[in-house]
């Protein structure tokens, strides 16, 4: 393997004042902790009292112990405070030089009211954006509510993504996100007007686009809204559909750009009021069987839908770190900081939850990895299966599920046989009486995880 090719990566960088203040500020508390035990504990055996008010002083000193050791827990990762650099190698030249493994992209949506279509589809075509080869790309869209208005704007977005996509290719738009890039509130725009490339003139005819998009979602909106909606959202049969755009438009714009889009797979899975349908984890549950029977490919992205990605290669960032020799098989999610935008200005509370991300997640980096936050990673989809990575037989199991999904194909023929297979894995009652969704901790298998994210 060319060496080369993986230098610079995973540069980590130990703070060395964070780290002192951290360790004084341990050493301090737990001075004062100890006191506070010694306090405790002369009171059971020197007053005089203390059988009076034995059992009061008892409960508080529990909760005290409790608490303290829930304390100390917290501090493995403040022990060695540290941050990701930057990454040496540019982006272009992040890609490794193996052929780049496909990648599942499953986002979750479950209520149209109170998640606004137009937003939810903005995460979509992020996704749909990202800096990666489009056949390796395929797009898992659950709709928990089976509304035919997100419905409606998966359509509008995968027309919308025709101008969108071969735009930012061309002039290198790092922000995936319409709704970002076109914000008022962007600096770069200021930029924009001294570029002599024509990138002007097609800005401001995607642009005018978008405008086209969010008024199809409008209409969309008026269209579906009322009590209908709301009473199938419990009660709705299976539908699984690759989303294609008409052929006229389709043509129209390959001429234009010949750049491909994603497949894109809007999943319905079907709900009755009287089966227990497991809310997000009962949606992921399906896309990673769609997904398996469609294009099952060997890493899966996770976004919630207000969830959008933020920097184009973030995917090829991940795979970085999924194919180094460094982590080997063992590695099983990269984690990216989940941000908000957008919070009250004296965040008093964290709602960015910046401790989080920046110090409690990037601080388990070196302890085996942090925990999944939920969206915003990018995971290797064998590291679900329950096996460990340091099993004898994980190749095995693996060449039978790889077999397994294989025959499906062969079977199948075509992704539109697909679909009527994939109707039937979004039942509500195939889980019933299997293994589907047990606890299985990642780190307890053996795997790591890592927190990552590029700060430019
Ligand atoms: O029946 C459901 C309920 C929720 N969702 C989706 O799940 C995601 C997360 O749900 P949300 O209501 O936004 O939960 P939050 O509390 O905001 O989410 C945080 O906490 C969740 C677990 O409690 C994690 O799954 C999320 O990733 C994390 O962002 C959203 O995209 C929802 O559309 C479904 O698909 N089906
Ligand atoms: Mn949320």
């Amino acid at each position: 393997m060319d060496s080369e090719a993986w230098q610079g990566v995973y540069v980590s960088h130990v703070r060395p004042l964070q780290t002192l203040i951290n360790r004084a500020q341990i050493l301090l508390h737990s001075i004062a902790l100890l006191l506070l035990i010694f306090y405790r504990l002369s009171f059971f055996f020197l007053n005089q009292q203390s059988k009076q008010y034995f059992f009061p002083w008892l409960l508080v000193f529990t909760s005290e112990l409790l608490l303290a050791f829930i304390w100390l827990l917290g501090r493995a990762s403040r022990w060695r405070p540290q941050i990701p650099k930057h990454i040496l190698l540019p982006p272009e030249k992040l890609r490794p030089q193996l052929p780049p493994p496909a990648i599942d992209v499953f986002i979750c949506t479950a209520d149209p009211e109170k998640e606004p279509t137009l937003e939810v589809m903005n995460t979509l075509i992020s996704a749909m954006t990202l800096d990666y080869p489009p056949d390796k790309l395929h797009i898992y869209f659950s709709d928990d509510a089976g509304s035919p208005l997100t419905l409606h704007g998966v359509r509008e977005a995968r027309r919308f993504s025709r101008w969108w996509v071969p735009f930012c290719r061309k002039y290198g738009i790092t922000q995936p996100c319409p709704q970002a890039y076109f914000s008022p509130a962007r600096e770069d725009h200021r930029h924009d007007i001294s570029r002599d490339d024509g990138f002007m003139e097609q800005k401001l005819i995607v642009r005018e686009k978008y405008e086209e998009f969010k008024d199809g979602i409008r209409d969309g909106t008026k269209k579906w809204a009322g009590e209908a909606a709301i009473r199938s959202r419990v009660d709705h049969p299976a539908l699984v559909q690759i989303i294609r755009c008409n052929n006229d438009d389709e043509g129209e714009v390959k001429s234009r750009n010949e750049i491909e889009l994603p497949l894109l797979v809007y999943v319905s899975r079907e709900k009755k009021p009287s089966h227990p349908h497991h809310f997000k984890a009962g949606a992921l549950n399906v896309l990673l069987r769609v997904s398996g029977a469609m294009s099952n490919s060997p890493y899966i992205l996770v976004l919630d839908c207000d969830m959008y990605c933020n920097d184009s290669t973030s995917a090829r960032q991940a795979m970085h770190f999924h194919l180094h020799p460094h982590f080997s098989n063992s590695l099983s999610f990269v984690q990216f900081p989940q941000k908000f935008y957008n919070v009250t200005r004296n965040d008093i509370y964290d709602s960015q939850l910046r401790s989080f991300f920046t110090v409690e997640w990037s601080g388990m980096n070196n302890l085996q990895g942090p925990i999944l936050s939920g969206t915003c990673f990018y995971i290797k989809r064998l590291s679900l299966f329950g096996i460990s990575p340091h099993d004898k037989d994980s190749s095995k199991h693996i060449q039978d599920f790889e077999k397994f999904i294989e025959s499906m194909k062969e079977n199948n023929r075509s992704r539109d046989f697909a679909v009527e297979e994939a109707q039937h894995l979004a039942s509500c009652t195939y889980e019933n009486g299997s293994k589907w969704g047990q606890k299985d901790s990642i780190h307890k298998l053996g795997f790591s995880t890592i927190h990552w994210w590029r700060i430019s």
